[in-house]
């Protein structure tokens, strides 16, 4: 894979977190992997987005050594590594503190499905990272935010429910590339404040489930991205 390609395509995809207002100052991040040489490309730690370059992209291997880049890789390198390498298929990760998951994260409670918008991308409640313990946060802190996110998709297809909520923390989200991901970050963000106002409106608000199926089937049938 070019990795100066892959580069611009991560660049543009950090940009558009700006320009679908998910993040603010330098908050967030977005990487993509090219699996065929174990590469990472992410987005440089507290670079401004209006100054940030393509070429300031920093490029790490799946232990986190930089082998391209003259600045320091994201803070949150470690738990995208650990995404990559318990989620085979997926291509491209972002996190960001956009507003109304970021609440749901900060509420602990997981995004319910409550509609068909959300049953069309996400074939199910978008889960809530467990408390990290003692051990954990004053641990390898990054690297166990993604055993937790890992933890809590044990039963879950990564690739059905492509986005999880880290407790007091804020969104990840994932796709085949970095574009992909991006997108489901916006669905998210879209998908937490219409469940806000759902259950603000109706705090029993809940989904039928034949529409679950019904709209994820005819969107991630057997011949797409999501397979069955
Ligand atoms: O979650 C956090 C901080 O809580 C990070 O995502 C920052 O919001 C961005 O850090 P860098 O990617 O600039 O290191």
């Amino acid at each position: 894979m070019d990795l100066n390609k892959l580069k611009e395509e991560v660049f543009k995809a950090n940009l558009e977190l700006v320009q679908y207002g998910l993040v603010l100052f330098t908050w967030g991040n977005v990487s993509a992997i090219d699996r065929e040489n174990g590469l990472v490309v992410i987005k440089p730690s507290g670079v401004s987005y209006s100054e940030m370059k393509s070429e300031d992209m920093v490029v790490v291997d799946l232990d986190g050594n930089v082998v391209e880049g003259k600045l320091r890789p994201s803070s949150d390198t470690p738990t995208h590594l650990e995404l990559y390498k318990s989620f085979k298929e997926i291509g491209g990760i972002v996190h960001t503190h956009s507003t109304y998951a970021t609440g749901w994260s900060q509420a602990g409670i997981g995004i319910p499905i409550l509609g068909t918008t959300h049953a069309d991308y996400f074939n199910g409640q978008i889960p809530c990272t467990r408390d990290m313990n003692e051990a954990e946060v004053k641990g390898a802190y990054e690297k166990e935010t993604g055993t937790v996110i890992i933890e809590a998709f044990k039963e879950l297809n990564p690739m059905h429910v492509p986005g999880v909520i880290v407790k007091n923390h804020g969104p990840f989200t994932w796709g085949k590339n970095a574009n992909d991901a991006v997108h489901n970050s916006v669905v998210l963000e879209e998908l937490a404040k219409m469940a806000f106002i759902a259950k603000t409106i109706q705090p029993n608000a809940s989904m039928n489930s034949l529409l679950t199926d019904k709209h994820f089937s005819r969107k991630h049938g057997k011949d797409s991205y999501y397979g069955q």
